[in-house]
């Protein structure tokens, strides 16, 4: 642990923390602390980028634009794999730097760089794919071509949980479509997002086609950056409450949105599942990230044939988990984001206490100044508990029973969310029809991870709208251009 550790601060101490804007000093800049949430103490400080930089920002990525996505796709697909292999090049510095911003175990953290390489890599075979269309009109008389053109100048506002990888498939996208891009990182994890710019820009990316903008004011930038014809689209990762007010602020100049906003992902498992694997992935699912991710299983459903065994075997697993610092060996857990957090998430597990809940785990809390959290797997929770309706976003599972299909299936949508749910049975036709069943956008059967850069990833109701991941990622940094040409009705073809 002391080795990562002390590398990370010999990393940070030759690191300059400057918010990428090109044309803009940034040793100039007012800064703001960065937190170790293992220690609760500030390691570093980075760039208060001020909202008076905005109209600069989008000057700048407008010459951005035109030098970028004049490249042909080929060039601008070869910048991406090239980004790709830096990442993984860079992999121990990057993974390390997330752990340290962000608290989660450096195993983990290793996986999102792998994780954020794919999106670059897949993105960088797509964009040579960017098809469009041609059409004959059915009465006659016009031949129309399709083509897809890159949506304009793009703000790509990420969250501090996936710090790299959010901001990482919303850009490749991005790129891939042709789009200059100001990405905006959450105020508690600057550095990983400052460290994808280096690579982006080190693999061929025009300075003025990819910025980074750290700030301490989320909230002012977006309003600034919105309240401009200028920008054209906004790609968020977030709460529900901030993007219903990223849509209002959209009307002004009606940018194009992709909102992927938060989860409530119900885990159905049936009498007929295997126990083994249905516990194994409940632990992938709430304890990835430390649970808090938008696809954790928020809410655990298991058949009453089943559920006293699964409660059982989940806790034991559970309990089993080491909590520690990221950089330590062997640590499965570390903390969560922020005392606030936590002590809200503390708040949630006493509250369901006191109205009859119990918790099967009934670990200790830990103490000392990092913002630890023990797993707890919380069963008999009533309706009126406001953890039943919240997205928990933390270690602690909730456990509820079912007798049927058809109960399963109307417990889990009972709910203003839709992105993940998760169906655990070994009869094919049963998971399958329940999953079809489902309202959400992303499905894991038997299995408790769901997105892939080939794919589209992103959730229904107040989970949002618009797709990362997939053609259908890059399509979302796109406009439909159609041409009309006139075509008489004579023919050479005689
Ligand atoms: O918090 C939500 C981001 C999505 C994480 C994932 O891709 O699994």
């Amino acid at each position: 642990m002391q080795t990562s550790l002390q590398t990370h601060d010999a990393f940070l101490s030759s690191f300059d923390g400057g918010a990428r804007i090109p044309g803009i000093d940034s040793t100039s800049l007012d800064r703001f602390d960065v937190v170790d949430p293992a220690t609760g103490a500030a390691f570093t400080q980075v760039s208060n980028a001020p909202i008076e930089l905005a109209d600069h920002c989008l000057e700048v990525a407008g010459r951005g634009l035109r030098a970028w996505s004049g490249q042909s796709a080929r060039a601008r697909s070869n910048v991406l794999l090239r980004a790709a292999e830096l990442l993984i090049e860079r992999i121990e510095v990057i993974a390390a730097t997330m752990t340290r911003e962000m608290g989660k175990p450096l195993d983990e953290s290793r996986a999102e760089v792998r994780f954020s390489a794919d999106y670059l890599r897949w993105y960088s075979e797509e964009a040579v794919r960017s098809y469009g269309g041609y059409r004959e009109a059915p009465a006659g008389g016009a031949r129309l071509i399709v083509t897809r053109q890159p949506v304009g100048i793009a703000l790509l506002i990420t969250p501090w949980n996936f710090p790299l990888a959010m901001g990482a498939r919303k850009a490749a996208a991005a790129l891939a479509a042709g789009c200059s891009v100001i990405l905006k990182p959450a105020e508690a994890t600057p550095l990983s997002s400052l460290l994808l710019g280096d690579v982006l820009l080190e693999a061929g990316v025009p300075p003025e086609a990819f910025q980074v903008v750290t700030t301490s004011d989320s909230s002012g930038w977006s309003r600034t950056l919105m309240g401009d014809a200028r920008l054209k689209k906004v790609s968020f990762t977030g709460s529900t409450r901030v993007g219903s007010m990223l849509i209002e602020q959209s009307a002004q100049h009606v940018q194009k949105l992709s909102l992927e906003l938060g989860g409530d992902a119900p885990f159905l498992v049936f009498n007929d599942a295997d126990l083994d694997r249905a516990v194994n992935s409940a632990v992938i699912s709430k304890i990835r990230n430390g649970g808090q991710a938008c696809v954790a299983a928020n809410r655990f459903l298991v058949q009453d044939g089943i559920a006293a065994e699964f409660t059982a075997e989940l806790s034991k697993r559970l309990n089993a988990l080491t909590v520690g610092s990221g950089f330590a060996d062997g640590v499965d857990l570390g903390p969560l984001i922020s005392g606030q957090a936590r002590k809200q998430v503390r708040g949630l597990v006493d509250g369901a206490l006191e109205l009859g809940a119990e918790d099967a785990c009934a670990a200790p809390q830990p103490g000392g100044d990092g913002f630890f959290m023990n797993p707890a797997v919380l069963t008999n929770v009533p309706e009126s508990a406001t953890i039943a309706s919240a997205e928990i976003f933390a270690p602690i599972a909730v456990v509820g029973t079912f007798s049927t299909d058809a109960e399963a299936v109307a417990k889990a949508n009972n709910t203003p969310f839709g992105l993940a749910g998760y169906v655990f049975s070994q009869d094919i036709d049963r998971a399958f029809g329940v999953a079809h069943a489902l309202d959400v956008g992303v499905l894991g059967i038997n299995k408790g991870l769901v997105a892939d850069a080939s794919s589209p990833f992103g959730g229904i109701g107040y989970s949002g709208y618009g797709k990362e991941g997939g053609i259908e990622g890059m399509q979302d940094f796109q406009t439909l251009k159609q041409f009309n040409l006139d075509s008489p009705a004579a023919t050479l073809l005689g």
